[in-house]
């Protein structure tokens, strides 16, 4: 079985000397192929201990990057982690779920005080 990594723990990755970055839910520590790395240096390190998903697939990169980045994993993500490290839309509806709820109450509550 793959060794749980937290996010917490890939964050502390993010300086040259040790590179760990999240794609797809799984952690990969890309420290050795930084120079190696045809899209560059610069582009993994900004995603140093963050998650690349995104970024990964903006670029489409090819079935052989797919096949490089096998050698790099180390880890995956605890099952509540997974899919988190993401920018959560859904959470932002409950936000706006909740605001219009308390407005609605709002609402209600001001009629009825007035009468
Ligand atoms: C383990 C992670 C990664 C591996 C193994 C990897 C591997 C590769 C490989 C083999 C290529 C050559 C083209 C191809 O075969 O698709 C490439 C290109 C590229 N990669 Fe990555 N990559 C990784 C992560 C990333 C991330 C996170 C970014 C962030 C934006 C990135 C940006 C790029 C760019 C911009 C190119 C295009 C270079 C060009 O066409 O001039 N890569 N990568």
């Amino acid at each position: 079985m793959a060794r749980q990594i937290t996010i917490e723990e890939v964050k502390k990755h993010k300086r040259k000397n040790s590179v760990w970055m999240i794609i797809h839910d799984d952690v990969y520590d890309v420290t050795r192929f930084l120079n190696e790395h045809p899209g560059g240096e610069d582009t993994l390190l900004e995603y140093a201990g963050k998650d690349g998903t995104q970024a990964f697939e903006d670029v489409h990169h090819s079935e052989d990057a797919r096949e490089i980045m096998k050698k790099f994993k180390i880890g995956t993500l605890p099952p509540d982690q997974r899919n988190k490290s993401i920018v959560d839309c859904r959470s932002y509806t409950w936000v706006f779920l909740a605001l219009a709820g308390a407005i609605a109450l709002g609402v209600v509550w001001k009629k009825y005080l007035s009468k």
